[in-house]
């Protein structure tokens, strides 16, 4: 069971500072969507670069040119890229040429994925690393719990690992152990709290 840090709201020089201070807590660190966006492959680059032996993911989020944007991905390189759920299957099986021309992993993000277990019993065909369930950010507000999409997954999933994502927080981790994911990614319970490093090395000792 691992933890991805999703970095969306820190400055690079805090990410570099977080990653330092908690040296084997955090073992996927995610360049986040809204961090791609301001900076491109700049952070995927850098923290590759700084910490070699932590997983880097990007989150690109992709869903049009499946091959070509992962290329990009895993050229500056990430170990993971995103790849959303809704997708058309040919997008998701470029990201997955892509990963295994790399040597890298592919993980399929179900954000607002109607279908669940449909949907995740075919992408759990094509070759994937990992299935996340994520309640997006604009959704967290209505009290959608990510564990009731982890439950669906992980009752359906055979070949590729689970993860959940969404407002997962210290009061919410223990019921996602329990159920149990391969990564469980932690974004604002994090970067949010009052000593982001504390928060994390708190979180993992949650984790089996
Ligand atoms: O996908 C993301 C953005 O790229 C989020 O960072 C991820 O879902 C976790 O965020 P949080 O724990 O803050 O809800």
């Amino acid at each position: 069971m691992k933890l991805q840090a999703a970095l969306d709201t820190l400055t690079l020089d805090e990410c570099i500072k977080l990653l330092e201070q908690t040296q084997g807590s955090i073992d996927v660190v995610e360049v986040g969507t809204p961090f791609v966006i301001e900076q491109g492959m700049v952070p995927v680059r850098t923290f590759k670069e700084k910490f070699p032996n932590i997983e880097v993911l990007a989150d690109a989020k992709i869903m049009d040119a499946g091959k070509y944007e992962a290329d990009k991905c895993f050229d500056a390189g990430a170990d993971i890229v995103t790849v959303l759920g809704v997708s058309n299957d040919a997008t998701i099986k470029g990201v997955v040429e892509s990963a295994k021309e790399h040597g890298r992993k592919v993980m399929v993000d179900m954000i607002e994925v109607k279908n669940l277990a449909e949907r995740t019993k075919e992408v759990d065909q094509m070759g994937v690393d990992y299935i996340c369930v994520h309640t997006a950010f604009d959704v967290q507000a209505t009290g959608k719990d990510p564990l009731d999409d982890l439950k669906v997954v992980n009752s359906v999933i055979k070949n590729a690992k689970s993860a959940v994502a969404g407002g997962v927080k210290l009061a919410t981790i223990d019921a996602i152990v329990e159920e149990g994911a391969g990564i469980i990614v932690v974004g604002g319970a994090i970067c949010n709290a009052e000593d982001p490093s504390a928060m994390a090395k708190e979180i993992k000792k949650h984790l089996k």
